[in-house]
């Protein structure tokens, strides 16, 4: 898929990686909606875009992935200034151990939301034009970290849905692919507060701080590299792409628990 003239949906994009994302999106010719809980990072980041990339190419739309309703009206203002909806990223996810219900409702059931509620615009067989979907998920959705059950249980979650949506899709005829991002720890506000947001298992920060250590932390620039591949290359579909500071590479999965 070419990027130049679609349309592109980034929700958490108001700062972070999913920041890194709408510009990387811009920056290949595509028009941007950029949805966001925080509207005074949102606007002006959007005045900063505006400036860098001209008028009429981004938009930003105050919304919180909890709410159906919040989703379903930004989806349609997308659709009423671009004309239509080709990409959406679910990128907005928090690290929360002691709010943790609250966690699980973001990370996994915000990415849920999106993509079911995407549907009818990209839905070849109810006259959409197909479309592709990016789940940002993390390197903790493939191993784990045991500081954090409640953040890797989520991030299992968006790449089982997205293993299992992409399938889905292919088998109904929707013309829709949907990819997983994985990146390693990224220096973001998101990672900047973990220490203070460890709950009932705040006693293994110091194996964290270890793994931190052992692994490197990259940026949010250095993650979306790969990110394009995911969208654009047309033969990805049902993917899990991992992002460390010394590789990328695709997780391998059994063909079936049973074989
Ligand atoms: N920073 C890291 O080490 C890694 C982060 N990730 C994932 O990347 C994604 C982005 O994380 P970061 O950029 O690090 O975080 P961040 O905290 O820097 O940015 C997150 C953005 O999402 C927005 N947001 C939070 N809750 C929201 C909601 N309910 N509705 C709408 N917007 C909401 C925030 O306002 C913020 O603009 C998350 O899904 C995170 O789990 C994945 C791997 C590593
Ligand atoms: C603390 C969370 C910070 C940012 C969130 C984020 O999404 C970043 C995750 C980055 C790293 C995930 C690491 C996953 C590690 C593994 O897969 C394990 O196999 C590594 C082996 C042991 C770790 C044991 C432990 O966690 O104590």
């Amino acid at each position: 898929m070419a990027l130049n003239g679609k349309t592109a949906v980034v929700t958490g994009a108001a700062m972070g990686i999913g920041r890194s994302i709408a510009e990387l999106l811009l920056q290949n010719g595509a028009k941007v909606a950029i949805l966001d809980m925080n509207e005074a990072a949102g606007q002006s980041l959007v005045e900063t875009l505006n400036k860098e990339h001209g008028p009429d190419r981004v938009l930003f739309l105050l919304c919180n992935v909890e709410s159906g309703e919040e989703i379903k009206a930004a989806f349609q203002k997308t659709v009423e200034t671009f004309g239509g909806i080709d990409i959406l990223v679910n990128n907005a996810g928090i690290f929360n151990e002691i709010m943790w219900e609250k966690t699980i409702g973001i990370n996994l059931a915000g990415c849920i939301r999106g993509a079911y509620l995407v549907i009818e615009h990209m839905n070849k067989l109810t006259g959409g034009r197909g479309g592709v979907i990016v789940n940002v998920a993390s390197i903790a959705g493939i191993g784990l970290l045991s500081c954090c059950p409640v953040y890797t249980a989520t991030k299992h979650g968006v790449v089982g849905f997205t293993r299992a949506f992409a399938a889905a899709s292919v088998a109904s005829g929707y013309g829709i692919r949907m990819n997983a991002l994985c990146p390693g720890f990224a220096q973001t506000d998101l990672f900047s507060s973990v220490q203070s947001r460890l709950g009932q298992f705040s006693n293994l920060a110091g194996a964290n701080q270890e793994l931190i250590e052992k692994l490197g932390v990259l940026t949010s620039a250095e993650v979306v590299q790969g990110f394009l591949e995911l969208v654009t290359d047309e033969t990805k579909n049902g993917q899990a792409l991992i992002v460390l500071p010394k590789e990328k590479k695709y997780a391998t999965f059994p063909v079936s628990p049973t074989d």
